[in-house]
C-alpha cells in the first residue's frame, strides 16, 4: 500500500519534472489515453495530440477521449487549442471504417451520437482552435480540420472530404463545416468528386490557410495565429465565432435523432455494406 503509494508520488514527480522542462501541463483525456494534451503553461494554449496508431482512424473510444477532452479545455477556460496527430503520416484517417462494417446497433448509434458531440464541441468552442495537419486527412479527418478555425498543413500531403469515392453521401454537418470554409461552388465540386487536394492545391482553393515544412514549423504557426487573439476580448470573440456558427450548430441539435437513422439507415443497406467491404480490402492490398 505504502509502496504504491511513494510509486505513484514519484510517477507524477518525474511526470510534473519532465512538463517543467518544456513549461507545459500535461493531462491525459481519460480511460483509454487515446488523446494527449500539453498545455503551455506561458500562453495557456493547448496542444493536443490524436494518438490511435497506425493512422487515427475515428473509433468510439477515439471520439470518446477527444470529447471529454473538449469539455476539460472548455471547463478550464483555455486560451486556445492546436490538434495534431501523433503520426508522421497521417492526421487522422476519417471515421474507423470498421465501426460501420458489419455495424453492431448498440455500438453503432453509441459511435455516431459520440461523432455528433465532438463535432459539436469543436465546431462551437469557446476558445480558438487551429489544426496543425502533419499528414494526410481524408474525410473525417478532413471534418475535425474544418472545425477549427485556422489550418496549416505540412507540404505533400493530402486532404478533403471522399466520401463519394467510397459510395456515400458526406453526412449534412460535413457539409455545413466544409461551406464555412470553401465558396459554395467549390465545395460543391470537391464533394461531388470527392476530391482529395495536395496541400499547395488546398492553400489555393482556400482549405487551408498556410503551408509548413514539419509538425513543428505547423504548431508555431498555429500558435502565431491563436497568440493573436490575446488583443481581443475573448467573450467577444466567442460569440462572434458562434454567432457566425449559429445556423450549422443548430441544424444538428435540433436533428441530432434524423441524423443519427440516416446513418443507421445508410450504413444497413447492403450496397454500401458491399462497398465499405471492398474498401477495407483494398485499404488491405496495398
Ligand atoms: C443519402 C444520405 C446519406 C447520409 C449519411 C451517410 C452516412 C455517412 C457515413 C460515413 C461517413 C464517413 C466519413 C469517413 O470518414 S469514412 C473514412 C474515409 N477514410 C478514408 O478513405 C481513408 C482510408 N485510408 C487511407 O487512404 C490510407 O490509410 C491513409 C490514411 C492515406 C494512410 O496510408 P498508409 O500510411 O499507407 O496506411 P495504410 O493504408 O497502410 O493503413 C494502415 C492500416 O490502417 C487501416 N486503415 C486505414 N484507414 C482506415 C480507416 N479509415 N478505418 C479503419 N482502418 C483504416 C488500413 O486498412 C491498414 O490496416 P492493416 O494494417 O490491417 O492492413
Amino acid at each position: 500500500m505504502i509502496r504504491n503509494s511513494i510509486n505513484l508520488l514519484t510517477k507524477k514527480l518525474i511526470s510534473s519534472t519532465s512538463c517543467q522542462r518544456t513549461r507545459m501541463r500535461c493531462f491525459s483525456s481519460g480511460a483509454t489515453n487515446l488523446v494527449d494534451v500539453n498545455v503551455n503553461d506561458k500562453t495557456g494554449i493547448a496542444v493536443v495530440t490524436l494518438n490511435r496508431p497506425p493512422v487515427n482512424s475515428l473509433n468510439l473510444e477515439l471520439l470518446t477521449d477527444l470529447s471529454k477532452t473538449l469539455d476539460e479545455l472548455e471547463s478550464n477556460r483555455s486560451k486556445g487549442m492546436i490538434l495534431t496527430s501523433s503520426s508522421k503520416t497521417v492526421f487522422s484517417a476519417g471515421l474507423d471504417i470498421l465501426e460501420m462494417y458489419n455495424p453492431e446497433p448498440e455500438r453503432s448509434k453509441a459511435f455516431w451520437t459520440a461523432l455528433q458531440d465532438v463535432w459539436l464541441k469543436l465546431y462551437g468552442s469557446p476558445y480558438p482552435t487551429a489544426a496543425a495537419i502533419n499528414g494526410h486527412s481524408p474525410a473525417g479527418g478532413c471534418l475535425l480540420a474544418i472545425c477549427c478555425e485556422y489550418r496549416v498543413m505540412v507540404n505533400d500531403f493530402t486532404i478533403g472530404l471522399n466520401e463519394t469515392r467510397l459510395g456515400i453521401s458526406a453526412p449534412s454537418f460535413f457539409i455545413s463545416s466544409f461551406r464555412n470554409v470553401l465558396s459554395t461552388r467549390e465545395a460543391e465540386k470537391a464533394l461531388t468528386l470527392g476530391t482529395m487536394f495536395s496541400s499547395d492545391e488546398a492553400l489555393k482553393v482556400g482549405l487551408v490557410d498556410e503551408i509548413a515544412t514539419d509538425k513543428a514549423d505547423s504548431i508555431n504557426k498555429c500558435e502565431n495565429f491563436l497568440l493573436e487573439f490575446k488583443k481581443v476580448s475573448s467573450m467577444a470573440r466567442a460569440f462572434t465565432k458562434q454567432s457566425l456558427r449559429k445556423k450549422d450548430l443548430e441544424e444538428l441539435e435540433n436533428n441530432r435523432e434524423q441524423d443519427l437513422q440516416l446513418f443507421l439507415f445508410a450504413i444497413n443497406q447492403p450496397i454500401v455494406q458491399k462497398g465499405l467491404g471492398a474498401y477495407i480490402q483494398s485499404l488491405k492490398k496495398k
